[in-house]
């Protein structure tokens, strides 16, 4: 790259400096001049200027065309200069709050700083100009205010600055962006169908969740290859692209009440620094209310449907008819509450299937999609079919690693303890969730220790080995009395087979 010195240096700052004088006095001549005069002066000045200006200015307005959204291109250049400002600029101001605690820094109006990019010098000023407005009931702070940010740099690196430089500015801009930004969990309200404003619609809240991987207790190799699989899906944009695939991901989570199946997700945003849309279909009144919800949700996203399975009548009309008892047995409370909503939704299968498959392709990406069950073996195989749900995540009872990082959540204990072993045998033949243990692990009172903690959750474990030992007796004593009336029947049993087998008696 050509690089100006010395003498050339020096007549273009001459140059540029008799340039400004002029300027100024044009500025001041301008109103005694007579228009036709004037834009004729203009012309031939703007020609001469182009023609010796040394600089190349680049201007990111925050609002471009009838637009009434902040141009994407300014948010992100105002997050890159954050970073530079808060070092360099010498007016700064307080823009936005940080997990309500931290105050985010970034260059005030009218300011500049500048820095060295690749060994070349780029300015980068902030303009804020007022416009006058005759409309005295104006509303739109548009009309009134125009903010830019101008980039500038000597010519000669017109090549690297519009292409190395700026892709470093946007890149980094989206990741101070996406570190700055407040997360959220967004919620879709019931609405009225016939009124747009008040049809189903996000609200959101600050996505506060405290739970992490490190605190969710479960098999610890399972987790880490889930937490490597969320790793590569955020780096995965060129894989995508490359393959021609949406860059999206399904995940189903299935398990007993009480495993983590809801903290694990929190755990996924917090991991990724992702939002949180919590989709409740029983609120949205039909497919084009779903496929409207699904499009207006961004990227960085979970979008999570818990119980699946109770959410609606997903499992297709052949299983409804076959296991309709099955379904109001298992959830008694649940299907009698959702009974009329589920009447009124029209929410179907398929519908749901299409925006899955369908809205990825069109609104970008980088959003992973989670599924709840506690019943997997009830949902049509076409919902989570593979690369629909690209992984199954089975949430188990709790193990004996499990256990461990519970007590050191809970209890703040990191050693072995004596009752650890006897633990550890209980929990490997009754099955009971991280919910229980954990809520065994709560200090109840001020009297209360690790000891009696332990012994509490060893005399719960106890009492449910025995409940299951009954129960099972009492299925091998109903199998029995059917054997025993088959054998009256006349129907060979396993026994009689394997006695036989044992007397060596054969064909
Ligand atoms: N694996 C786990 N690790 C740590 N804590 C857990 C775990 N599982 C459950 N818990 C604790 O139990 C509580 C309930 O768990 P959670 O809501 O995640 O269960 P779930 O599987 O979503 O249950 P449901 O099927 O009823 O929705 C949590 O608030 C958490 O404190
Ligand atoms: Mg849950």
């Amino acid at each position: 790259m050509k690089k100006v010195g010395g003498p050339a240096v020096e007549m273009l700052t001459n140059i540029t400096t008799t340039l400004g004088g002029l300027m100024l006095a044009w500025t001041m001549l301008k109103p005694y001049i007579p228009s036709q005069l004037r834009s004729q002066i203009e012309t031939y000045v703007r020609r001469l200027i182009n023609y010796t200006y040394p600089y190349l200015h680049i201007k990111f307005a925050e609002f471009s065309g009838e637009s009434l959204e902040p141009s994407e291109a300014y948010k992100i250049i105002q997050s890159y200069l954050m970073g530079t400002s808060t070092a360099t600029a010498k007016r700064l101001k307080a823009d936005t709050v940080k997990d309500a605690s931290s105050l985010v820094l970034t260059m005030d109006e009218n300011e500049e700083i500048t820095e060295v990019f690749e060994g070349v010098k780029v300015k980068w000023t902030s303009l804020h100009v007022s416009i006058d407005n005759n409309n005295p009931f104006s509303f739109n702070r548009r009309s009134d205010e125009r903010r830019y940010f101008t980039l500038t740099v000597h010519l000669n690196h017109r090549e690297l600055i519009t292409g190395r430089y700026i892709k470093h500015v946007l890149d980094k801009g989206k990741a101070i962006a996406a570190c700055n930004r407040q997360r959220k969990i967004y919620m879709n309200t019931p609405g009225n169908t016939w009124d747009y404003y008040k049809a189903t619609k996000w609200k959101n809240a600050v996505f506060e969740h405290p739970a992490k991987f490190e605190t969710l207790a479960m098999d610890p190799a399972k987790k880490a290859e889930i937490m490597k699989d969320l790793e590569e899906f955020t780096k995965g944009k060129e894989y995508y692209t490359r393959i021609g695939k949406a860059w999206k991901r399904g995940y189903l989570l299935y398990g007993p009440p009480g495993t983590g199946k809801s903290t694990m997700i929190a755990a996924m945003a917090n991991f990724l620094n992702y939002d949180v849309y919590d989709l409740e279909l029983t609120t949205v009144k039909d497919n084009s209310e779903l496929r409207r919800l699904l499009i207006e949700t961004t990227g960085k996203s979970i979008i999570v449907i818990e119980d699946i399975d109770c959410s609606l009548d997903l499992t297709g009309q052949r299983k409804k008819k076959e296991e309709k008892k099955d379904d109001d047995d298992d959830h008694p409370v649940k299907n009698l509450a959702n009974d009329e909503e589920r009447r009124q939704s029209k929410v179907t299968l398929s519908g749901l299937l299409n925006f899955i498959d369908g809205i990825w392709s069109a609104c970008g990406g980088e959003r992973i999609i989670v599924f709840t069950t506690n019943h997997v073996e009830k949902l049509d195989p076409a919902l989570i079919r593979r690369g629909r749900m690209d992984k199954r995540i089975e949430m188990s009872y709790c193990c004996f690693e499990a256990f461990k990082l519970l007590v050191k959540n809970y209890l703040n204990l990191e050693d072995a303890h004596k009752l650890f072993p006897r633990v550890r045998d209980l929990l490997a033949v009754a099955k009971m969730t991280p919910a229980d243990v954990a809520e065994n692990l709560l200090l109840k009172s001020p009297e209360d220790d690790v000891e009696v903690c332990l012994n509490n959750l060893i005399a719960e474990l106890e009492s449910k080995v025995k409940e299951d030992e009954e129960a099972r007796a009492k299925v091998a004593a109903a199998e029995g009395v059917q054997e025993e009336s088959k054998d009256e029947n006349g129907i060979g049993n396993s026994k009689d087979a394997t006695a036989s087998g044992a007397n060596g008696v054969g064909f």
